[in-house]
């Protein structure tokens, strides 16, 4: 079937090349390049198309179709991608699996990362191999029923017997069950498990241990242990989340992991070079999670942004033809600055990927400081970007009216996968407040007089205010954000520092002053994210690439700016701030014709998008009637439960 007119008609109004701009989203030409050809060698498999679309599915079988696709994966992984390049795999794994889950979603981002960055040489030559050959499945065990915040709380032990030189692990309590881990609940047959360690009764807090569940063989649960799949979720339902607890259960010294902290055979303990670097694994999560909920958030967007290019309904002007309604300004609004911060988080999160990169190499080499830099950005990163990539997805929901609430859409999941990201790897406010330490920190050195020590990230903290002039660009609205980042890390950190010396707890007056905290978080990575922005946008050597960009930084900066109006009172008077509006509802004009090639260079295929109004062909009506059409209930006209139920009450009620 032809595409439809009304998307040829937008796609013909673009203004740059739809494969110039991808190669500028995704980092460089050739791995664009690379995406499309593996996007293109996917589809003419057809073992790796939906036996049937994944909405109509119960969990067993969504679990079991995402097994059938990993089995056939498995004949084509060499011949499909270079291993060694984790974007290409994720790629791969995003086009094949799409983004319910899968069994070997926590193998990839969390086991085999934790080997890489926890295990001593000799261990990663034991099993690292064996788990990039998937000989073995992993996932990462350490949230419990009752803590997954608080890891200091952790109930799991993990009890040195020098007699034996094994750790015995156990789980003393209900609530010590490990709860939560992706593909603890049927498929994994070996966990990194996070459990205290425990040397002649001392408590050295928690570790990772390299623990084995499952028999290879028969894949039974080993004895001394108790696993098992956690239930349904809101999403993610393609994976098995699960249980797992430990009795007596014994393992040798040598699977407690030993790059950093160790203990000999004698019982004797050796600490890390960092008190935190058992944390790095959630640290290597949160630095992808801009690229994800990016990309989750661009994925819905090429949904809205398409369907309300063939949506047609009412009228503007001309009441001959019903207008498009990408065409009315409040459907632009709600999705314009989405698509800017789409753009913004993918290009933080190549960024922050970047700075993992390099801090796992300095770790590796003994050196920790940026340790403390990079949790604090991710921690505030990860929570912004997730609970706004939440927010944008369920605009974009809104903005396809009726056709948006019905799975057909494909947004709910998305929606529920994404807002999964506000929980996960930190749940959101707990992570606001570790950014909050630090912000809270830097203020601390200004206050002693060293301003000069402060990193790059918070220098502005100790600037002055001055004069605006928005009519310069992007950089004046750059120190609007930063005169409100400032004024409220300075306003929130008074306030913890008041209420502490007036007698309070450190720890009630930091509970007390929370809510400004992380308020002051949540600005600082705005702020951020801003910046990061316009540096990306600067280097584009792309002139009509670059032009674009431009407008949709406009629209960023001026759509951030009155988000966040409140906090800039003291600075921009009305006069500036009608300014500021009036700025905004032009770039919505101006980025308007580039809207649908703005969205179609994420590159996102229909087989990944599983959506009926987002189709690159834009055929949505009698696409959604065969869809409809296919609905299970459908397959016969008089349902057994009318039979047995609704027809005998009917035709008692007749008498
Ligand atoms: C940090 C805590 C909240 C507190 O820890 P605690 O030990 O109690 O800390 P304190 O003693 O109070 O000390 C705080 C100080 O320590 C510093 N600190 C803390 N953490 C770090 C760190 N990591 N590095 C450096 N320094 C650190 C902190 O700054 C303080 O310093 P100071 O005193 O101020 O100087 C901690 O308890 C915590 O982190 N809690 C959160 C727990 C958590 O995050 N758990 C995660 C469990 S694992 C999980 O959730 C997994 C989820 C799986 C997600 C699945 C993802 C699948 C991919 C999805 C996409 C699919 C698409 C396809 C793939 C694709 O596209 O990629
Ligand atoms: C989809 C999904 C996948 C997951 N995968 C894994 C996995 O693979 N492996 C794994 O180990 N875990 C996994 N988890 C668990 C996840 O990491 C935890 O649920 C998460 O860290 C939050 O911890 P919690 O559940 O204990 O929340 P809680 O801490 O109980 O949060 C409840 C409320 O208390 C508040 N709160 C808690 N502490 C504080 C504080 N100090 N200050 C202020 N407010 C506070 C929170 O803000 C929140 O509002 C997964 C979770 C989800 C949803």
């Amino acid at each position: 079937m032809s595409e439809n007119p009304d998307l040829t008609n937008e796609r013909a109004s673009g203004t740059f090349e739809t494969n110039a701009m991808a190669a500028v989203i995704y980092g460089s030409e050739k791995f664009a390049q690379r995406r499309r050809e593996i996007t293109e060698a996917i589809s003419k498999i057809p073992e790796f198309q939906d036996s049937h679309p994944l909405v109509f599915m119960s969990r067993e079988e969504k679990i079991s179709e995402a097994c059938r696709k990993l089995a056939v994966l498995s004949n084509y992984w060499n011949s499909l991608i270079d291993t060694s390049d984790e974007e290409e795999a994720l790629h791969l794994y995003r086009e094949v699996l799409g983004l319910e889950g899968h069994p070997l979603a926590l193998h990839e981002t969390m086991f085999i990362p934790s080997l890489i960055a926890q295990a001593s040489d000799e261990q990663q030559e034991k099993w690292l191999g064996r788990a990039q050959r998937r000989e073995i499945i992993g996932c990462y065990a350490q949230t419990e029923m009752g803590h997954g915040t608080n890891l200091r709380a952790l109930e799991t032990t993990a009890t040195f017997d020098i007699s034996t030189r094994e750790f015995i692990l156990n789980s003393p309590t209900i609530t010590s069950l490990k709860w939560w881990p992706g593909a603890l609940g049927k498929s994994a047959n070996w966990s990194i498990v996070i459990a205290n360690l425990i040397i002649k009764e001392h408590n050295y807090g928690p570790h990772p241990f390299m623990v084995q569940l499952r028999d290879e063989k028969s894949h039974e649960p080993l004895p001394g242990i108790t696993v098992g799949d956690i239930g349904p979720k809101m999403a993610f339902n393609g994976a098995d989340n699960g249980f797992l607890g430990f009795k007596n259960y014994r393992i040798p010294r040598e699977n407690m992991l030993m790059r950093h902290s160790k203990v000999t055979s004698d019982g004797s303990y050796i600490k890390p070079p960092h008190a935190k670097i058992g944390y790095s694994s959630m640290v290597k999560v949160r630095s992808r999670m801009a690229m994800d909920q990016g990309l989750f958030l661009a994925s819905a967007l090429v949904i809205a942004v398409r369907y309300s290019a063939v949506r047609r309904q009412g009228y503007l002007e001309d009441k001959s033809r019903e207008v498009k309604v990408l065409d009315y300004q409040t459907q632009q609004h709600r999705l314009f600055p989405s698509i800017a911060r789409a753009y913004a988080f993918i290009f933080c999160g190549f960024e922050t990927i970047r700075l993992y990169d390099q801090l796992l190499i300095d770790v590796q080499n003994g050196n920790t400081s940026g340790m403390a830099d990079l949790h604090a950005l991710t921690s505030g990163l990860k929570s912004v970007v997730t609970y706004q990539t939440g927010e944008g997805i369920e605009q974009a929901r809104m903005a396809c009216g009726g056709h948006g609430y019905s799975m057909a859409s494909y947004i709910s999941e998305i929606y529920g996968v994404a807002i999964g990201g506000c929980t996960y790897e930190g749940e959101n406010m707990v992570m606001l407040l570790q950014l909050a330490r630090y912000l809270v920190k830097s203020i601390e050195m200004i206050q002693n007089g060293k301003s000069r020590e402060l990193g790059p990230m918070v220098a502005y903290l100790a600037e002055n205010e001055s004069e605006i002039d928005l009519n310069l660009g992007p950089n004046e609205y750059l120190k609007v954000f930063e005169y409100a980042a400032r004024n409220q890390t300075w306003r929130a950190t008074e306030k913890f520092q008041k209420l502490r010396n007036s007698g309070m707890s450190n720890e009630e007056a930091w509970n007390q002053a929370s809510v400004e905290l992380t308020r002051a978080s949540r600005l600082h990575t705005r702020l951020y994210i801003m910046s990061t922005f316009i540096n990306h946008v600067g280097s584009i050597v792309d002139q009509k690439v670059k032009g674009v960009l431009i407008d949709l930084l406009n629209v960023h900066v001026t759509y951030e700016v009155m988000d966040i109006g409140i906090y800039v009172q003291g600075l921009l008077s009305s006069n500036q701030m009608d300014l500021i509006r009036n700025q905004l509802y032009v770039s919505l004009e101006t980025i308007r014709p580039n809207a649908v090639s703005l969205v179609d260079s994420f590159q996102i295929s229909d087989m990944q998008l599983r959506s009926v109004l987002g189709r690159r062909d834009g055929n949505v009506y009698e696409n959604l009637f065969k869809w409809a059409k296919s609905s299970p209930l459908n397959k016969t006209d008089v349902l057994p439960s009318v039979t047995q139920y609704l027809k005998p009450m009917m035709e008692k009620s007749k008498l």
